[in-house]
């Protein structure tokens, strides 16, 4: 069994987040069970899980819109379980959303004027200057839509300007829900070298992403969510080759005959399963590159908010 327990880079006092043994339950359901991991400052970390894992979940605990059951939240050291999201947010959090947020009506660069306002300059102390907006717009690879309304760019460019918005509030977390998703290859590409770029600025990044291609390219750390557990954390080079990880995400792994697990989990046959041996393709996410395989059970879940 892999070790869960809380670890912290050599140098660093206390990790940037710590999620300790949280807890979530729903009624019946435990969408979240005494869940450990941390991100570290100066890192991109991975959290991945098959639809319904409870990665949404995590981040509504981590960002202060659900309260756990159980287990607590630490945030640069302080305990923040019981804190509203906008005490989160000063202290330096930062949170990207799978639902778009910004103003439709607005332009992309006065959505980012209001973000910085938002986070800035709401006392009047702190005013954007247009270079500002203008280098975050460029920053991101957004600059040729600035003067378009936000509700008209394409839903990769959106997320992009989600990322600017956050930006704005100058965070030293940033947590991503989902933030490639519709990006194509190139703009994959570079907003995986940006991710590398805010982590080298010494800014922790914790991402929810379907794209493997992505997390297992920029990931430091990845942690794995099944069933609401953390089931394997470590390098993308431990999590490629984690049974636990093969068994949650393909229905089978090296040490376990395919077809005692293929059954199981994934519900299809060997044959489909073959194609995808060497990659690591989620339950119900599409891959132009392997065979999609549906997840028994699997669900489409709201975000808690
Ligand atoms: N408000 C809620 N009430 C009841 N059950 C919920 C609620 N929110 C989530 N769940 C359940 O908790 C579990 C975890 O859901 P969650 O959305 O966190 O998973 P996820 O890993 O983010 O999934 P996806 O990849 O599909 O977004 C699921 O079984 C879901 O149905």
């Amino acid at each position: 069994m892999p070790d869960h327990s809380l670890q912290h880079v050599a140098g660093a006092d206390v990790p940037l987040l710590e999620v300790d043994h949280v807890v979530v339950q729903f009624g019946g359901v435990t969408a979240v069970n005494e869940a450990t991991f941390v991100a570290e400052a100066g890192t991109v970390t991975g959290l991945i899980g098959p639809n319904g894992a409870g990665k949404t979940t995590c981040f509504n605990v981590i960002s202060g819109l659900q309260k756990p059951t159980r287990g607590k939240v630490r945030f640069r050291g302080r305990n923040v379980t019981g804190a509203p999201v906008h005490r989160r947010s000063k202290r330096g959090m930062g949170r990207t959303f799978q639902r778009l947020e910004a103003f439709g009506s607005l332009s992309v660069r006065d959505n980012v004027r209001v973000a910085y306002d938002i986070h800035r300059g709401l006392a009047g102390l702190v005013k954007p200057g247009a270079k500002d907006i203008d280098a975050l717009l460029e920053r991101v690879g957004i600059s040729a839509y600035a003067d378009e309304r936000a509700d008209s760019i394409p839903t990769g460019t959106a997320r992009l300007l989600e990322l600017a918005r956050c930006l704005a509030g100058d965070p030293k977390l940033l947590l991503l829900d989902e933030p490639s998703s519709g990006l194509d290859e190139t703009e994959t590409d570079d907003f995986g070298d940006l991710l590398r770029d805010l982590a080298a600025e010494g800014r922790g990044i914790l991402m929810v992403e379907h794209d493997m291609d992505l997390v297992m390219g920029v990931c430091d750390t990845i942690h794995v969510l099944d069933f609401g557990s953390i089931i394997a954390s470590g390098t993308p080079g431990d999590i490629r080759r984690d049974p636990a990880v093969q068994r949650a995400y393909l229905g089978y792994s090296d040490d376990v005959p395919e077809h005692e697990l293929v059954g199981a989990r994934a519900g299809v046959g060997a044959g489909a399963v073959e194609e995808t041996r060497t990659d690591l393709v989620p339950v119900g996410a599409a891959s132009d590159a392997t065979t999609v395989i549906p997840a028994v059970g699997a669900t489409t879940p709201e975000d808690v908010r």
